[in-house]
């Protein structure tokens, strides 16, 4: 079973030890009137059901009852390891890792990183623990694709004894870029070895520039706040900002907080909603220069990173936004002509994998992402590893 726990909804999905996928599913709008929905891997809806009467009880009472619905509906089957999604690992972890008590506090010092997924990603794996004792959890690091970004990648010009505390370019979105790196030798030879560019845009967005599949440069750092705009977060802000706002606007840290993880982006931007799709429907000015800014971000970044790779081969488009919106990707595309990058109108309309025209130098694809088959191989690997180790004993 893999659980992919975010600041609003709770994925999730579980496969066969196999690797098959046997179902997918997320329970939605947690703060408010959770809903669970699922489909079994040939489409078919297993669940669509008010769970709105929990909401009050918190994570911890969902996810039992989470847990509870997938053993009635796997029957016989049991779970026999849980993978998770975390945004943080810190610079110690560079890759997955079975869940330890110890390890767990580690995790939990690194919630200020990432004040609105760290402790959403880990509520679920201290109540499972509680509840399964004897079920092996892994977790899965947003930030460990990223260890492979040199060192000039990684810096921020702070003094040493700041980087030495961990003021450090983290990345997330990891396990994303990760899977569509695994996924670009079948389907662009040039992409899985050259200047690759994917830009994951959906409520949470960045991009990551791959050399021969490997992290050499991305948009977000120290937390999930810096890069690209997002739904409700702003991306790159001038530092001078923040000393603005508490100066001289008397805002709290906890204020600030608030308004960047919540209140900011395409929501901020628009007065309307974080939501792509509702802006794209709205014929309002504020939604347009929303949508057009995130567009102007989402280009400019893809020049920078163009930058860090020397030149550009391959464009991939992920994740919400990036897979279903022939809008947005036409306005980013637009502007990155100046690399020789041409996108077929129909092909982007119709979504079709390659989007570019037979003669641009820039090859664009959409390639749909999945986080949760990457815990899943990860989690299977390590709890496979661990038996061995343990029948060799
Ligand atoms: N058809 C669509 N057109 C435009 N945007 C879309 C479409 N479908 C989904 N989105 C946008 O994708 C975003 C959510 O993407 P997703 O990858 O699911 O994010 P997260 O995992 O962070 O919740 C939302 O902004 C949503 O509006
Ligand atoms: C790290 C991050 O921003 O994740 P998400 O896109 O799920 O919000
Ligand atoms: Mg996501």
């Amino acid at each position: 079973m893999v659980i992919n726990a975010g600041s609003s909804s709770i994925k999730f999905a579980v496969f066969g030890t196999d690797i098959a996928p046997r179902l997918t599913g997320r329970l939605e709008s947690l703060g408010s009137a959770p809903r669970l929905s699922a489909k079994s891997a040939e489409g078919r809806v297993v669940a669509d059901e008010d769970w709105s009467a929990d909401h009050a009880s918190g994570v911890h009472v969902l996810i039992q009852r989470l847990m509870n619905w997938l053993e009635d509906h796997l029957g016989a089957e049991a779970v026999v390891a849980i993978g998770h999604r975390v945004a943080i690992g810190g610079l110690e972890h560079s890759g997955p890792a079975l869940v330890t008590p110890e390890l767990l506090v580690k995790l939990k010092a690194l919630v200020p990183l990432a004040p609105l997924h760290q402790p959403r990603n880990l509520e679920p794996i201290e109540s499972l623990g509680a509840s399964h004792p004897h079920v092996p959890q892994v977790v899965c690091f947003d930030t460990a694709f990223h260890q492979t970004l040199p060192r000039v990648a990684q810096m921020y010009a702070l003094p040493k004894a700041l980087r030495d505390a961990g003021a450090h370019r983290y990345g997330f979105h990891g396990l994303s870029y990760e899977y569509i790196a695994s996924r670009l030798p079948d389907i662009d030879q040039r992409g899985a070895t050259d200047r690759t560019i994917v830009a994951h845009l959906g409520s949470g967005a960045s991009m990551c520039a791959l050399r021969s599949g490997r992290s050499i440069a991305t948009t977000m750092g120290f937390s999930p706040l810096s890069g690209l705009v997002m739904g409700t977060r702003p991306g790159d802000l001038d530092p001078g900002l923040m000393i603005w706002l508490i100066r001289e606007c008397g805002m709290s840290v906890d204020q600030i907080e608030a308004t960047l993880y919540h209140d900011a982006g395409l929501k901020g931007v628009s007065g309307i909603s974080g939501d792509m799709r509702q802006l794209l429907a709205s014929d309002t000015p504020e939604a347009s220069e929303a949508v057009e800014l995130f567009a102007y971000k989402a280009a400019t970044e893809v020049g920078a990173l163009t930058a860090a790779l020397g030149g550009l081969d391959t464009l991939v488009f992920t994740a919400g936004i990036g897979e279903r919106s022939p809008e947005v990707r036409a306005m980013i595309c637009a502007r990155c002509k100046w690399l020789g990058l041409e996108v077929s109108m129909a092909r982007n309309q119709a979504g079709s994998s390659t989007i570019s025209t037979p003669d641009s130098r820039v090859a664009v694809h959409v390639i749909a992402t999945n986080e949760e088959l990457m815990v899943a191989r990860h989690t299977i690997d390590l709890v496979l590893k661990r038996m061995l180790k343990e029948s060799v004993q």
